[in-house]
């Protein structure tokens, strides 16, 4: 979809008109991922109509589920160039947003990104999420953990779920066998406190996408997440 149809959905979708200032934020946040994507390496999608859709609109769609008015933080992990936590943040500007990544180049473009589209209440934190969720100034204190495209189910669970507070969500972005990987993740997500309320598949034009919903329902016991590389390595069973 091109950008005026990316504006129009969105405001049907989730009836906030979007000001001038919040569509300028999207325009310069494609440009610099097409400008720094020939630095570093952010994304294999550069033309402009399939990453209005495949970045842009497939991370807003969070919010067609939950209102993020009601939400005051949020945890995006493995986020990279900034999906989906940044294109929700443009939409919701009191959002505070909290990345974890273990690529220090890519936070070094979320800190510019942030200077250049006036984004504030947003901390970039270069680590692994193994690491992240084991310090008590992080652990159990996000209402929403998000994550796309960062590792099977059953892996991000164990790095995901620790950051989640008592009655928060993790929700977790999938594309084709989001089944297979639920089942695959059911016994993990148990363990770690978690429970799997909803699957919401819905069309991306023309391509199968799923949120996985998971509740935090009870505290993550203190070993999880095991120490960094170990969930992937082994994933819990
Ligand atoms: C394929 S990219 C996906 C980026 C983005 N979420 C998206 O959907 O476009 C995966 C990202 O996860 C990060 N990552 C992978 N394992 C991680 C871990 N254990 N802790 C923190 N970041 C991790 C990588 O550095 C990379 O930036």
């Amino acid at each position: 979809m091109n950008k005026e149809q990316f504006y129009k959905k969105v405001e049907e979708k989730t009836n906030i008109v979007l000001s001038d200032i919040q569509k300028k934020q999207y325009e310069k946040y494609f440009e610099l991922v097409v400008e720094w994507n020939q630095k570093i390496n952010l994304t294999a999608i550069t033309e402009e109509e399939e990453f209005y859709t495949k970045h842009f609109y497939d991370s807003i769609s969070l919010s067609f589920y939950r209102d993020y008015s009601k939400v005051s933080n949020i945890c995006d992990v493995g986020s990279g160039a900034g999906f989906p936590s940044i294109p929700l943040k443009i939409l919701y500007p009191h959002l505070e947003v909290t990345i974890v990544d273990s690529l220090n180049k890519r936070i070094k473009f979320l800190n510019l990104l942030q200077e250049e589209l006036g984004l504030t209440n947003c901390n970039f934190i270069h680590a692994r999420a193994e690491e992240v969720g084991q310090d008590k100034n992080f652990r159990e204190s996000f209402e929403i953990v998000t994550a796309r495209a960062v590792a099977r189910l059953n892996v991000l669970v164990e790095l995901c779920l620790p950051l989640v507070k008592k009655g928060g969500y993790f929700l977790s972005l999938k594309a084709q066998k989001a089944e297979e990987e639920t089942n695959e993740a059911i016994n993990a997500i148990k363990l770690l406190g978690g429970k799997l309320e909803q699957d919401i598949e819905f069309d991306l034009e023309g391509e199968e996408r799923h949120i996985l919903e998971i509740r935090k329902t009870k505290e993550t016991p203190n070993k999880y997440p095991r120490k960094a590389g170990l969930p992937n390595k082994k994933p819990l069973l």
